[in-house]
């Protein structure tokens, strides 16, 4: 429960929040807070100490300091570290203090404050489902009172009141199973999209094949992954059991509607993906209006090519998403509520393809009579059997470096996409709102 004003201004008189990392996000919740006007201290690695001195917070060498002397100590470290670190610093804890944690699985992370915190301490832990240069403001934010007094709970949640973020109120479990069916394979595709891009040693952006708006999308979301720490992408992937399997049946998915194409068995292909539609999108109600159009996001372009017509594709990527929901038995509407920014516009661009009247029907038909993108849908193929391979070995290494080697490719045009697709994103979080009559989202 949020706490009335005066209640909470007595809180901000008496209580010190902890953060311990002070990394994208670890720095977005120390500076939101303090601006609010709580009481806040933050460390780093201790090596980093001098980076933040012109912070408007306390700043501690260490996650000792910032532990003994909070009431409320949030960990924002790498998911990969979340045991280490817990283990280092929860002997530290002030007697009485609530813990919570931002990693993107809450598995690894609440067995982490189960084996390492003393047990007189309450756990309450929290997920903004954004990225750090979102507006804060109608984003999902997943509360989850594991082990806690009412009265550690509405200090957390009132703290939180001020992101003004939407809460959510979750088990660890629901949460992992919930993000693992939006986060974790909405990253899957996008990662395996660059991927190909890639191998083919192609910039997307450069060839009129891949010019419209479902396309600008594409390769946008794709950048900002690609622009991003490899570790947030990894984390969430590998540490969350129930996202291999989603991942896996991405990949799957992704072989088993490429062998029917290059198969030209096209009344399969046609009765599988059809079954998908149905599965994924029959409920919808008859007046439900598209979140995103083509023409929409045809001015986010990052190509200087002056789009040229209809160009043929399968839109592989799309027809494995709504096959993978299909077959895991996932309605994605069923997590909007949980959904990220990326997720969103996944969701968006996939109802557009399925949605819209004839478009289905159209690419069924490039992808069994056109060849002139199987090259592309094979390296497609493999990129999303790479990663599912990759996060079943739950290897860090392997990760980092399939993720950098594709990272460094797209360098010189990171910083253009990022601000095209902070463009792209703000229009679509808008809609959004107006959609659902929310606060409406802009860019920070
Ligand atoms: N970025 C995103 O979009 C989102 C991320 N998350 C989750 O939030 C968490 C933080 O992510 P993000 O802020 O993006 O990642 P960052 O890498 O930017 O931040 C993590 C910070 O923790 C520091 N750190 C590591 N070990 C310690 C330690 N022992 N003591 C103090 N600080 C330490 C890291 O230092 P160093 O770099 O030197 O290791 C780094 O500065 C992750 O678990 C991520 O999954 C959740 C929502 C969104
Ligand atoms: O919107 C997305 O999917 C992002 O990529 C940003 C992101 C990354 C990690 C999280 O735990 C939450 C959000």
């Amino acid at each position: 429960m949020i706490l009335a004003d005066s209640e909470i201004a007595t809180l901000k008189a008496t209580k010190t929040i902890g953060i311990i990392g002070l990394g994208d996000m670890g720095l977005l919740y120390a500076r939101r807070f303090s601006q609010a006007g709580w009481n806040v201290c933050g460390c780093d690695r201790e090596e980093n100490y001098e980076k933040f001195s012109a912070e408007p917070f306390e700043v501690l060498k260490n996650g000792h300091l910032v532990s003994r002397k909070s009431d409320l100590v949030i960990y924002s470290v790498e998911a990969e570290n979340i045991a280490k670190v817990v283990k280092m610093y929860a002997p530290s804890t002030k007697l009485g203090a609530v813990v919570g944690g931002q990693t993107s699985c809450k598995q690894a992370e609440i067995r982490a404050f189960e084996e390492y915190l003393p047990e007189d301490l309450d756990i309450v832990s929290m997920h903004s489902l954004h990225g750090p240069n979102v507006d804060t403001t109608g984003q999902p934010l997943v509360l989850i009172k594991h082990r806690a007094s009412d009265a550690s709970f509405n200090l957390v949640e009132s703290l939180l009141s001020c992101l003004n973020s939407k809460h959510v109120y979750l088990s660890f479990q629901e949460h992992d199973r919930i993000t693992a069916d939006t986060q974790a394979v909405t990253h899957a595709a996008f990662l395996s999209m660059g991927v190909a891009w890639h191998n083919n040693n192609q910039y997307p952006w450069e060839t009129p094949k891949w010019l419209g708006g479902i396309e600008n999308a594409k390769i946008n979301i794709s950048l900002r992954i690609y622009s991003n720490k490899y570790h947030v992408y990894a984390g969430l992937a590998i540490t969350n059991p129930s996202a291999h399997e989603q991942i896996l049946q991405y990949a799957n998915s992704c072989t088993e509607l490429f062998s029917l194409m290059i198969q030209n068995k096209g009344d399969e292909l046609r009765r599988r993906v059809f079954a998908a539609k149905q599965a994924v999108f029959g409920k919808l109600p008859k007046d439900h209006t598209l979140l995103l159009d083509d023409n929409l996001l045809q001015q986010y372009s990052l190509s200087k090519i002056p789009p040229e017509g209809k160009q043929p594709n399968s839109h592989l990527s799309l027809l494995a998403i709504v096959d993978s929901w299909s077959c895991l038995g996932i309605v994605p509407y069923d997590h909007i509520i949980c959904s990220t920014p990326l997720f969103r516009i996944f969701l968006g661009v996939t109802e557009y393809l399925f949605c819209t009247p004839g478009l289905l029907e159209e690419c069924l038909e490039d992808g069994l009579s056109k060849t002139s993108f199987r090259q592309d849908d094979l390296n497609f193929v493999i990129a999303a059997r790479e990663w599912s391979s990759i996060v079943s070995f739950g290897d860090y290494g392997l990760y980092k470096d399939r993720f950098v080697k594709t990272q460094n490719f797209f360098m010189p045009m990171i910083g253009e996409a990022n601000k095209t697709g902070n463009e792209m994103i703000k229009t679509i979080l808008q809609r959004v709102a107006e959609r659902e009559g929310g606060p409406v989202a802009g860019q920070e």
